[in-house]
């Protein structure tokens, strides 16, 4: 068991050891708008299954969630086409490649290696785009985030639409493959789109307390999202959440984390807690350096790793 305080100071202290490695990560700067962002800004949301919030630092500053939007499709997927179909589309090995890397998409693979990389999320894009409006999106990512301002960041939507090459350049090559059967243009605007909406760290911690609640929010007592999708979504975010890094990040925090080059992570920990983290200094694999440093304190702290067997508790 663990008094409040305690938690409290345990998060105090994490901010405090991820203040201490921003300066060696940096600012997206390859969509112009993110590189506006304030790199020192740092906040974390801890939500508890028992109902316990704790928060300290930035948590109310609002930041596109880009790829972790990835999970919230990949959600929505599974929940509309099934695993069998979905996966029939895109793969769930780890690539050990960067975010937007076409290498192993143009030589190893006749599919994305998995959801979580640009190729497998424009992939899963193609899928949803014949099924849901962009407004339909917006909306699950309300419902399983609690948060009704949820919407698409104009600036850094058109920023990311004008310096998109890469991605259009992924999506041709997944048409010219025929693993995408959509239109290659509407596919990456509704990936796009759904990477530009704006959210803050509550509304990540909010979205994993969903996951590690089993789907079931705890506001309402409604599962939002079945189990057999929350037990694969986190195994995917586990083992590829924060792509090259991901054997690292796991083998560190053992918790299922996935970022965002906003400076987003969301993290869940089953039957314990959603975490979510603000912090746009970025490592070179495009993750939350402060957040990776500091999750690696509280999983130890808190008894987060998966394959931990100490309980933790907050005290009533
Ligand atoms: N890792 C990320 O968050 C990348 C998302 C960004 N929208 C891109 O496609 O490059």
């Amino acid at each position: 068991m663990m008094k409040s305080e305690e938690v409290m100071r345990i998060l105090e202290n994490a901010i405090r050891i991820g203040k201490g490695v921003i300066r060696y990560g940096s600012v997206a700067s390859y969509i112009p708008e993110l590189a506006k962002a304030d790199k020192n800004k740092l906040g974390i949301c801890l939500y508890t299954i028992d109902g316990n919030q704790f928060e300290t630092g930035n948590t109310e500053d609002r930041f596109t969630i880009q790829s972790i939007s990835k999970v919230m499709a990949l959600c929505l997927a599974l929940e509309t086409f099934g695993a069998e179909f979905v996966f029939d589309y895109v793969g769930v090995e780890p690539s050990g490649e960067a975010f937007n890397s076409l290498v192993e998409l143009d030589n190893r693979s006749n599919r994305p290696f998995n959801p979580m990389i640009n190729s497998g999320a424009i992939t899963v894009a193609s899928l949803l785009v014949n099924h849901y409006s962009i407004e339909d999106m917006q909306k699950y990512m309300q419902d399983v985030c609690e948060d009704p301002e949820i919407a698409v960041d104009e600036a850094v939507f058109q920023s990311e639409m004008a310096t998109c090459a890469r991605n259009k350049a992924i999506a041709y090559l997944l048409k010219s493959k025929e693993i995408i059967d959509t239109d290659v243009e509407d596919s990456v605007t509704f990936y796009t789109k759904m990477c530009s909406m704006s959210v803050n760290a509550r509304d990540l911690a909010m979205f994993g307390l969903l996951l590690a609640n089993d789907g079931v929010q705890l506001s309402t007592g409604k599962r939002l999202i079945s189990s057999q999708t929350v037990r694969m979504v986190q195994t995917i975010m586990l083992t590829c959440g924060m792509y090259d890094g991901s054997g690292e990040f796991a083998l560190r925090t053992g918790i299922p984390t996935k970022s965002g080059v906003g400076g987003g992570l969301l993290s869940v920990s089953k039957k314990k807690m959603g975490i979510g983290i603000y912090g746009p200094s970025l490592d070179k694999k495009g993750n939350c350096i402060a957040g990776c440093e500091l999750l690696g304190y509280i999983s130890e702290a808190l008894h987060l790793h998966i394959f931990d067997t100490r309980e933790w508790k907050v005290e009533e």
